[in-house]
């Protein structure tokens, strides 16, 4: 299968300290890909240099078969992306700041706003400003405006953080959703493993700035009960030798 997002050989190097040591990832088309790790291991990172947001120190990123460089923007039209807690305009509606972000990134087209709303559940609300929304509903919003452009990829940070049960079946189902009406390819990190388990077509482990494996859901279920027992074998074994 194609991949969407190809990484090699990717370091960042933060004041002589390597955050990011050696990655490689691929990310294949209509997939959603699980990228989990402890605080601190460097998902975030990653997502940022993938996003052009933080220069990687060395190496390569690939996006739809464009190398991502210095100056590398239009590429950044086909992906949709919540990097850390999405911040929107406090005391402007809900449905004012995606029709804003459509307008800063030049996306137009007639019942797009609306037509996000709706796909995130908050389309009852789209005239309630952003100081009366609780977290879970910018958690929401925040996925609206990823999503509003038709993005071929979604890059999420932790998008399921701070919600409850409830809010985290939603957004799962949304994501499954986005990945089979759509066709979207999700790239979505977690240090929770139970939020990635049933939905991930592939799960990259990360600790340390390292990757310590890229391997399909399936494969896993053949081979252990449950994701977070290998998750966690994983991550002790790995700290062990630290
Ligand atoms: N701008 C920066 N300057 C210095 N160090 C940084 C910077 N950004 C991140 N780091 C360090 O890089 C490491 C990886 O951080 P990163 O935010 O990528 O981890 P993460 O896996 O996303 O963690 P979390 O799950 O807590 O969000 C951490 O040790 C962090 O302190």
């Amino acid at each position: 299968m194609e991949s969407v997002i190809r990484i090699s050989q990717l370091c960042k190097t933060y004041k002589g300290i390597e955050t990011v040591s050696n990655v490689h990832m691929n990310i294949k088309k209509g997939e959603i890909y699980g990228f989990l790790g402890p605080n601190g291991a460097g998902k975030t990172t990653i997502m940022k240099m993938v996003l052009n947001l933080v220069k990687p120190t060395s190496g390569e990123i690939t996006v739809l078969n464009e190398r991502v460089l210095p100056n590398s923007y239009l590429y950044l039209k086909n992906i949709g992306s919540i990097i850390e807690n999405p911040v929107f305009y406090e005391a402007v509606t809900a449905y004012d700041n995606i029709e804003l972000h459509c307008e800063y990134v030049g996306y137009s087209r007639k019942g797009a706003v609306e037509e996000a709303l709706e796909i995130v559940g908050l389309n009852h609300v789209g005239d309630k400003k952003i100081a009366e929304f609780s977290l879970g509903m910018k958690q929401r919003l925040g996925i609206a405006r990823a999503i509003v452009t038709k993005p071929d990829i979604l890059i999420l940070d932790e998008p399921i953080n701070g919600l409850d049960p409830l809010g985290i079946k939603d957004i799962r189902e949304l994501l499954v959703r986005l990945k089979e009406q759509l066709g979207v390819t999700i790239l979505i990190s977690s240090h929770i493993v139970s939020e990635i388990e049933s939905i991930a077509d592939t799960i990259g482990v990360i600790n340390r700035g390292r990757l310590l494996t890229e391997v399909k859901m399936d494969e896993i279920r053949k081979q252990h009960s449950h994701l977070e027992k290998y998750f966690l074998e994983l991550i002790m074994g790995d700290d062990q030798h630290a």
